[in-house]
């Protein structure tokens, strides 16, 4: 599967990047990227809308090409040539593969689409996307009436062959894992000819902004959507609004452009940060103001002001992201370099992101010298004096943006495969080095 847009950008791994130091308090205003999560869901809601849509200041990365890649391979068309992509609905009636390179967003969300083709579409993607799990979504597919192929894996490769209509009702399915369990049946349940109504048994499910995000995009089109009681969803049947939306920038993604002035005593703003969002990123205010940053959120955007004495002067702290598990990789990048302990709890689903990220976290921040203990659900960080040495990501974007937080402040610290970061941010080292 390596004729997709997306697949191009996971070249072979160049030599590790020097990661560039901050040896003065950075002052910076930067403007980033879309958001993933709010581009990846309007795709999907315009390829299932009664008309043609436009995503404004869409993120172009590796997982919204990907996204872009598959809805077109259904059926759909999507002009992804300038900045707003246009998307017009099609007839889903052809076979085709979906690459879903390392992509939670295109593996959950696009199943449930496909279950309304009368093609077969089959999935894959990058070797460790088979190790990520999607079984609740496709247990819950063949619940909901459609056939899906999997091997009895439960995990990719899998193939959805639907009959051009999906009966919908109830299904009830274990979203501990991931959010996106519940997001992908959401997503595509109006098309149902009964909706959908999911109900979750099981541990709590992580993430629950990115429910609240699909929940709210599902309204804003016109959806009825009941999310009254705690884990229940249902979506009413009937037809999807098309969009005219512009995408926030993507707040996760902001996390190191900030963390860049706590660990510096500088000050960086982020501009166009929204007043009010569904983007779990927006949690960064709180977090970085608990580690003695001072934070506001104005005209020109969200300011940060890293304390004076920069990362050592920083405060530990005592965290559960459960809810916002993905800031988790620069939250513990400041931990580390912080001068007092911190606990990081909460988080045991993000074993299944893009890597182990508590273990790689503990093993990477370890290397460089941090004083780290991996918990069966977090981390412990206890006050070190870092040093340099290659930081390992496998493949993990955020991975990326950990180490490149600790190289600003620690000398010698090597970067593996920065290209990783194009998953979800276009240039990513360009902009971090323009900073520096
Ligand atoms: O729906 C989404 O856009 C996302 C949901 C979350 O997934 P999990 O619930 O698997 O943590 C988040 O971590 C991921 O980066 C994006
Ligand atoms: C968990 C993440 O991604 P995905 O959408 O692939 O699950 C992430 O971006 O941190």
């Amino acid at each position: 599967m390596s004729d997709t847009p997306g697949a191009t950008a996971r070249a072979t791994p160049a030599e590790p990047w020097p990661a560039p130091r901050a040896h003065e308090p950075v002052r910076a205003t930067v403007s980033l990227p879309g958001s993933k999560s709010l581009t990846n869901r309007a795709l999907v809601l315009a390829a299932l809308a009664d008309g043609p849509s436009v995503v404004r200041r869409a993120l172009r990365s590796r997982d919204t090409s990907l996204m872009a890649a598959a809805l077109t391979g259904l059926g759909a068309r999507v002009d992804t040539s300038g900045d707003d992509w246009e998307v017009v609905p099609g007839t889903l009636d052809r076979d085709a593969e979906v690459d879903c390179g390392l992509a939670g967003t295109v593996m959950r969300f696009v199943p449930p689409v496909a279950g309304l083709s009368t093609g077969a579409v089959a999935f894959d993607g990058d070797p460790h996307m088979r190790n990520r799990p999607v079984g609740p979504v496709l247990e819950a597919l063949r619940a909901l009436g459609v056939e899906v192929d999997d091997g009895g894996r439960g995990a990719l490769p899998f193939t959805v062959r639907g009959r051009g209509a999906v009966p919908g009702g109830t299904v009830v399915l274990d979203a501990s894992g991931s959010s996106q369990f519940v997001s992908a049946l959401l997503l595509a349940g109006a098309r149902y000819e009964r909706g959908v109504d999911v109900r979750h048994d099981g541990k709590p499910v992580p993430s629950l902004p990115h429910i609240d995000m699909t929940v709210a995009m599902l309204r804003e089109q016109g959806v009825e959507v009941d999310d009254d009681d705690a884990n229940r969803w249902a979506v009413a049947p009937g037809p999807v609004a098309a969009l005219d939306r512009t995408v926030e920038p993507d707040l996760s993604n902001a996390g190191p452009f900030l963390a860049l002035a706590a660990v510096s005593g500088g000050t960086v703003t982020v501009r166009d940060w929204p007043r009010s969002t569904t983007q779990a990123g927006d949690a960064l205010r709180d977090i970085l103001t608990a580690m003695g940053c001072r934070v506001s959120l104005g005209d020109d955007g969200l300011e940060v002001t890293g304390p004076d004495g920069g990362a050592a002067a920083l405060a530990g702290v005592d965290l559960d992201l459960h809810d916002v598990g993905e800031l988790t990789p620069v939250v513990a990048a400041l931990c580390a370099l912080a001068g007092s302990p911190s606990r990081l709890r909460g988080v045991a689903h993000i074993r299944a992101h893009e890597t182990d990220r508590l273990a790689a976290l503990a093993r990477e921040l370890g290397t460089l010298g941090a004083d780290v203990t991996e918990d069966p659900d977090g981390l412990d960080l206890r006050p070190a004096t870092l040093h340099g040495g290659v930081f390992r990501t496998y493949a993990d974007h955020r991975m990326a943006h950990a180490g490149v937080v600790v190289g600003a402040a620690v000398d010698g610290v090597l970067v593996e495969d920065v290209a990783t970061t194009a998953k979800t941010f276009p240039d990513f080292a360009e902009a971090w080095s323009r900073l520096l």
